[in-house]
């Protein structure tokens, strides 16, 4: 998804206008309320060239609280999925729900919040500014705005950056700022689409570890796209293996990390208890390799193409 549409998603739907601001306030969800349901969902795509089928038989059910990857080859689907959940296409065939309801009245009742690989920021607003145009739209006044907008750049290290632009930080940094906004009306659930795929290792990995922490903080239930195994694996209470065009599930691989397995898909506690250690204890090097072997079908020694191993 590109920039614009990130930024437009933001900036343009009139009827998020409508909705009060009150309607965004937190609800802590029981650990049985289901986020996302995908039923039996096909993606045909017409084009010049004939049809692409993107998705076929898609059945998903996300917990709320719950972070799922998806991870596959390119083009098997994963950004269409994705796209799908956020009210941005429509299925073919199926259907989806967000939280019981379709996905545009969940995007009116700003149940999710989105972030893309690039940032999606206005370069003419500053940091805070960024940060509180989710809550300017909808009608949220100037003081608790204020309140809100610190709290979040706080929450991802950015406090002192508040009356920055964007072009005057790093990636890294201006991914956070993304995440600060996808986060300002405290949604239930974050659709995150290769977020830190244009970021060096080591900030990819810091992000990492942040969100693991703001995602047990929030309560959220996440969907991540990426094409790291490892980042998958760490980030994730379920990670979900799509096969090559056109994209199915090919398998769900559910995560063990640590002596202290998670006691549910909603361990948020468990999921807090993630720090970059893991990324050297043997039960990560064991996911890494059930979720490789998923994407197989079998073990193998090479990677599929557009998924990375690193
Ligand atoms: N708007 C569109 N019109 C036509 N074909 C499309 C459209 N969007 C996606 N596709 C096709 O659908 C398939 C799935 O694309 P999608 O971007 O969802 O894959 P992906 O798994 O996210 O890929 P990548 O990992 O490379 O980002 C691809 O063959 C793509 O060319």
């Amino acid at each position: 998804m590109s920039a614009s549409e990130n930024a437009a998603a933001a900036e343009t739907p009139a009827e998020h206008a409508a909705v009060p601001a009150t309607a965004a306030a937190v609800s802590v969800a029981p650990a049985t309320e289901t986020a996302v349901r995908v039923t039996g969902v096909d993606k045909v795509f017409e084009t010049r060239g004939g049809l692409v089928h993107a998705l076929e038989g898609i059945d998903l059910e996300i917990a709320a609280g719950e972070f799922v990857s998806l991870i596959g080859p390119s083009g098997c689907g994963k950004s269409t999925l994705m796209r799908l959940v956020a009210d941005l296409d429509a299925p073919t065939a199926g259907t989806i729900t967000v939280f019981g309801k379709t996905p545009t009245q969940a995007r009116l009742d700003q149940d999710y919040g989105i972030a893309f690989q690039q940032a999606g920021l206005l370069p003419w607003r500053t940091v805070a500014a960024n940060v509180a145009l989710p809550l300017e739209l909808h009608g949220v006044a100037s003081a608790p705005r204020k309140a809100k907008v610190e709290e979040l750049l706080d929450m991802v290290g950015l406090a002192d950056f508040a009356d920055r632009y964007p072009d005057q930080l790093s990636g890294g940094m201006q991914q956070r700022v993304a995440i600060a906004r996808s986060l300002a009306e405290q949604p239930r659930l974050l659709l995150m689409d290769e977020p830190f795929g244009a970021l060096d290792e080591m900030t990819r990995e810091k992000m990492q570890s942040d969100l693991v922490r703001i995602s047990a903080e929030t309560g959220a239930a996440v969907v991540f796209v990426t094409h790291s195994i490892p980042e998958a694996v760490f980030l994730s209470d379920r990670v979900v293996v799509m096969s090559p065009r056109p994209g199915r599930i090919r398998e769900i691989v559910p995560m063990r990390l640590g002596t202290a397995a998670p006691t549910g898909p909603t361990d948020a506690a468990a999921r807090a208890a993630r720090t970059d250690g893991l990324r050297e204890d043997r039960s990560f090097f064991e996911m890494v390799t059930a979720v490789r072997e998923a994407l197989h079908g079998a073990p193998v020694a090479t990677g599929a193409r557009g998924v990375e191993t690193r």
